[in-house]
């Protein structure tokens, strides 16, 4: 007779198995397309959403309590735009995915190949928030593929998310994370799980930035590939980051306006946290 408990935890690996499954029809190229692009990335729009994100992270980064030398993305998929900011306060930078296609998208770009998505015009709106004429995107671009050191393969339902001796034994000093946790974990359980999980790579005293979204129970990972979210609300994520010994510093919240509705998925809100590891 199976014990309730075995049945529960045979329950949690059916669920996180088949999440991986579905990852595996992951296109980078769409994604890029549906989320990446105007409206969504739209630079001349105050209330876009990808300048509100790259606002909150170069806020985040830069008002003075954040310090380090190494910063860790976690679930990076295909995108740059999460340590634009903060490849400027860290000396070291690694990317991490659970998808071969999104490491080797990334380490395209990181080569000095064009890879999906042209982001110049990230690089030059985040050399406007820094002060620096956006003739210094190219600087910057340097300065990322100087500071990125590695991209890892990584599964945030593991334990050991990354490979023993990935990172120094001390941990990371920051970790950013956007869009993962709740589009990788088949329930809330799941979701904390995972957030504990990722918390062993941070030292203590760290940061987490997190970037995620409210509301959302589905998105296109591409064409006809719907991958199922866990909605969150924010009073969830601020619970979810206290059961895991977060302290929230600071949590802002974007509601999307009609027409950055796309079809792509049913996301109602994007929340950023900033949080430290107690
Ligand atoms: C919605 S995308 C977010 C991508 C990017 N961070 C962004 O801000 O758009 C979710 C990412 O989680 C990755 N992923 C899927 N399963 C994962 C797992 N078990 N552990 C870590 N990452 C996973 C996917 O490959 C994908 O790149
Ligand atoms: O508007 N955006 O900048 C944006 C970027 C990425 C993602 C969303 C919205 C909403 N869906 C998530 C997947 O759960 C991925």
């Amino acid at each position: 007779m199976e014990k309730e408990s075995e049945k529960k935890t045979a329950d949690i690996d059916n669920g996180v198995v088949a999440m991986a499954v579905r990852y595996q029809g992951f296109d980078p190229a769409a994604y890029l397309q549906y989320n990446y692009t105007p409206p969504r990335a739209d630079f001349q729009r105050s209330d876009s959403i990808v300048p509100w994100k790259l606002s909150c992270l170069h806020k985040a980064f830069t008002e003075g309590d954040i310090d380090g030398d190494l910063l860790v993305d976690i679930g990076t998929g295909p995108t740059l735009y999460q340590v634009m900011s903060g490849c400027e306060v860290f000396r070291r930078v690694i990317l991490t995915d659970f998808l071969e296609v999104n490491r080797k998208e990334l380490k395209t770009w990181l080569g000095g190949g064009s890879g999906s998505l042209d982001w110049t015009p990230y690089l030059e709106y985040v050399c406007q928030l820094e002060g620096r004429s956006s003739s210094a995107a190219s600087d910057k671009a340097s300065r990322l593929r100087s500071a990125v050191t590695d991209v890892l393969p990584i599964d945030v339902h593991r334990q050991q998310p990354l490979a023993s001796g990935a990172l120094p034994p001390t941990g990371a000093d920051c970790l950013v994370s956007c869009f993962c946790l709740e589009s990788v974990s088949p329930d809330v359980a799941s979701f904390n799980r995972a957030l504990g999980n990722i918390s062993t790579l941070l030292r203590l005293g760290g940061h987490l930035l997190l970037i995620g979204a409210l509301g959302e129970s589905f998105y296109l990972g591409g064409p006809g590939l719907q991958i199922p979210v866990v909605p969150l609300d924010e009073a969830q994520v601020c619970n979810s980051l206290k059961a895991t010994g977060f302290a929230l510093v600071q949590l802002s919240v974007y509601t999307l306006p009609p027409d950055m509705r796309v079809g792509v998925d049913d996301v109602s809100g994007v929340f950023f946290a900033k949080a430290r590891k107690l």
